[in-house]
């Protein structure tokens, strides 16, 4: 569908195509995958990386658009699914592992990212933390708790380069890199991702509410997973605690309101 009158830019949503509530991936070809655990799913649009499904969860409307990979493109994803209407985001992606405590397939939510990446800076200063909100916290901690699933809260990482942290010793900052991922994990920095950061200071600045789930990949030694192990870390694993996460944050806001 080309560019028109009263459809965002980027995405090629209007008024009313979409409701509040919104899932996150950077894939697109996870957004399916995510509506099918929709009632009525239904493809609403897609442009460039970002692709669009609706449909409803316990009766309110909900939908899920793709990021792309990396702050610019999850920034004007989420300024303009803003300007449609929506107000509440859940990031629902992959992340590399950085603590040994944590197995591959387990599940992350993310209460807090680090700001690794540039386009944050364009919103506000390095100071200002990126913190998700606590009823996406609360919703998706419960959601993975009571469906039984290994699952920890934490900080993490949202960088720019992919293969700045899976193969640091191939850029010219090799050292920067290394010395900064050593003090990351240090601080009990959870899984490496590249979104987390900008949507949650991008939600600060807009007044919105945004939250994160992740599946953990890998090892935080870089040791090869076994086959059992990639099994354990589909993303289609991940998307049910995602889904209850969502409910649990609708069911508060309709005892709030
Ligand atoms: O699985 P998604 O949601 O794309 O997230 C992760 O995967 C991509 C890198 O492979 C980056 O977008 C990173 O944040
Ligand atoms: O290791 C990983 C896995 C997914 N996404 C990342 O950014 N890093």
């Amino acid at each position: 569908m080309a560019y028109s009158e009263g459809y965002e830019y980027h995405i090629h949503l209007k008024q009313g195509d979409i409701g509040r509530y919104v899932f996150l991936p950077g894939d697109p070809g996870r957004c399916e995958v995510i509506a099918q655990h929709f009632d009525n799913p239904r493809f609403v649009a897609s442009h460039r990386e970002h692709t669009t499904w609706a449909g409803e969860l316990d009766g309110v409307p909900v939908a899920v658009t793709s990021t792309g990979m990396g702050g610019p493109s999850t920034a004007i994803a989420v300024e303009e699914l803003i300007h449609v209407g929506a107000d509440t985001f859940m990031r629902v992606g992959t992340s590399g592992a950085m603590q040994p405590e944590t197995q591959p397939g387990d599940v992350a939510v993310i209460n807090a990212a680090i700001r690794d990446e540039g386009t944050g800076l364009h919103y506000l200063p390095v100071e200002f933390p990126a913190v998700a909100h606590q009823d996406l916290i609360t919703g998706l901690t419960e959601a993975a708790r009571d469906m039984g699933k290994r699952y920890h809260v934490g900080v993490s990482q949202s960088k720019d380069s992919f293969y700045g942290q899976h193969s640091p010793d191939s850029m010219p900052v090799a050292a920067r890199l290394k010395e900064r991922w050593d003090a990351w994990v240090a601080g009990g920095c959870l899984v490496s991702e590249m979104e987390c950061a900008t949507l949650f200071l991008v939600a600060a600045t807009r007044r919105v509410r945004a939250g994160g789930v992740m599946m953990i990949m890998g090892h935080h030694d870089f040791q090869p997973m076994t086959e059992e192990e990639k099994d354990a870390s589909q993303i289609g694993n991940l998307i049910p605690t995602a889904i209850e996460g969502m409910r649990r944050v609708i069911a508060a806001d309709k005892a709030r309101a």
